[in-house]
């Protein structure tokens, strides 16, 4: 199967609540195999493989994400020839200050990633685990880190700095880094295809609203300011993420309940957000059908969301001046219609006008346009695809190093 193909990357996208996995023909970007397992540590997790045309679904139950893990690569490799990978692209969530581009993975390069995982303790961890088991299956490619944090590194600093002392960002490295920075990239790059505007002329604000959520100012092609900052954890209502709090919120819970610091923030990080607040689920399919179904916290929880998100993609206008267009993207961004709609009905001063047909499509049959025509600010729906911006970033890289040798 595939022999033809020359240059094949195959990608690993650990997030906070799913694995994907994709192998990719470059630099044609054909998807020879895509592959999800989500809700993972949950009773409902699943999996599914598409390889070649062919789907396998399976139930998970419970799972973890080494066992998930193994799984999808054995299905992989049960089909396909580990000869095909040319090389592994591995989705790293926090770079810190010195990953700010693509980076060849060896001993060093893992141990300086552990090193951070503090700083994304939902995420680095499990991205590790995932390098590991790829090597152990492919020990003989390169496998090359893309991590979520480049594409922001070069926000200002009136965007990237704490207002603390200054003596904690030049010497304990406090300072905002943004995530999810491929699927910010990779949409910016696909909105100004559908705008047929190029990217560099553009003002856009893109919102990735998957299990973790975040929205980007990025004008002219570069990321001015995010919503996520040092952690993860800033910023917009997540899955089962607090976004931001009050900083004097640690030290009551701590003395009020008598927990541990480490227990509150665990908290902050798995017990919060639309979690946290519904009593019912991270997952907004579940709060959305609960919530129609008269579940007044349910309700709640999507209303914040809403208005959080809302006031956030206010405040990243300032960051730009003036808003070409707003993108959304991500599993809610790309398909929850209400979230959408609840969200721009809250942004007058935009003058959005959102067209209720072309909006509960998606933007499927609109050019990815769900505002009216007539809408000052045009909203955009994009499929992200933090896969295939991975794989390119990879075909760099590679071609980079053929050169060198
Ligand atoms: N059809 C849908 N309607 C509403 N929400 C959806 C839909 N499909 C997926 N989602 C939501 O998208 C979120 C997961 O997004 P995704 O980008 O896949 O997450 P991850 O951060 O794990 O990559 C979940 O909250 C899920 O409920
Ligand atoms: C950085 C982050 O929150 O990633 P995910 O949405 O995949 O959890
Ligand atoms: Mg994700």
């Amino acid at each position: 199967m595939f022999e033809t193909f020359e240059t094949v990357v195959l990608v690993i996208n650990t997030g906070s609540s799913s694995i994907k996995m994709a192998l990719i023909d470059m630099p044609s970007e054909q998807m020879l195999a895509e592959g999800v397992a989500q809700r993972l540590g949950e009773a409902d997790a699943e999996l599914s493989w598409k390889i070649a045309d062919e789907i396998q679904q399976f139930d998970l139950n419970c799972c973890t994400l080494e066992d998930a893990m193994q799984k999808m690569l054995d299905l992989l490799f049960g089909k396909v020839g580990k000869g095909l990978v040319t090389a592994v692209g591995h989705r790293v969530v926090h770079g810190g200050e010195r990953f700010v581009a693509p980076t060849l993975l060896d001993d060093e390069v893992i141990a300086e990633i552990e090193s951070l995982s503090h700083l994304a303790p939902l995420h680095n961890p499990s991205n590790l685990l995932g390098v590991r088991e790829a090597m152990r299956y492919l020990p003989d490619v390169s496998h090359i880190a893309v991590f979520d944090t480049a594409f922001h590194y070069a926000m200002p600093k009136h965007a990237s700095l704490y207002a603390v002392p200054y003596h904690w960002y030049s010497q304990y490295g406090v300072r905002r880094y943004g995530f999810h920075g491929t699927s910010h990239h990779y949409v910016a790059e696909a909105a100004a295809k559908c705008l047929g505007r190029p990217l560099g002329e553009l003002r856009l604000i893109t919102v990735h609203l998957g299990n973790g959520c975040s929205a980007a100012a990025v004008a002219n092609g570069v990321s001015v300011d995010t919503t996520m900052g040092m952690t993860p954890l800033e910023g917009l209502v997540m899955g089962s993420r607090s976004g931001d709090v009050d900083p004097g919120l640690h030290e009551y819970m701590v003395r009020e309940s008598g927990e541990s610091l480490a227990s509150v923030t665990d908290a902050l990080n798995r017990q919060s957000g639309l979690l946290g607040i519904s009593g019912l689920s991270n997952d907004m399919r579940t709060l959305l059908n609960a919530a129609d179904s008269g579940n007044e916290r349910a309700a709640l929880a999507i209303e914040i969301f809403c208005y959080r998100l809302a006031k956030s993609l206010a405040s990243l206008s300032v960051a730009l001046g003036h808003v070409d267009a707003v993108v959304f993207t991500g599993g809610i961004g790309e398909h929850a219609s209400v979230i959408r709609e609840k969200t721009t009905e809250q942004l007058a001063f935009l003058s959005i006008k959102l067209d209720e047909e072309r909006n509960s499509r998606h933007g499927r049959s609109s050019g990815g346009f769900i505002t009216h025509p007539e809408s000052s600010t045009p909203v955009l729906v994009v499929a992200t695809s933090e896969e295939k911006m991975i794989a390119r970033y990879v075909c760099k890289v590679v071609i980079q190093e053929d050169i060198a040798t």
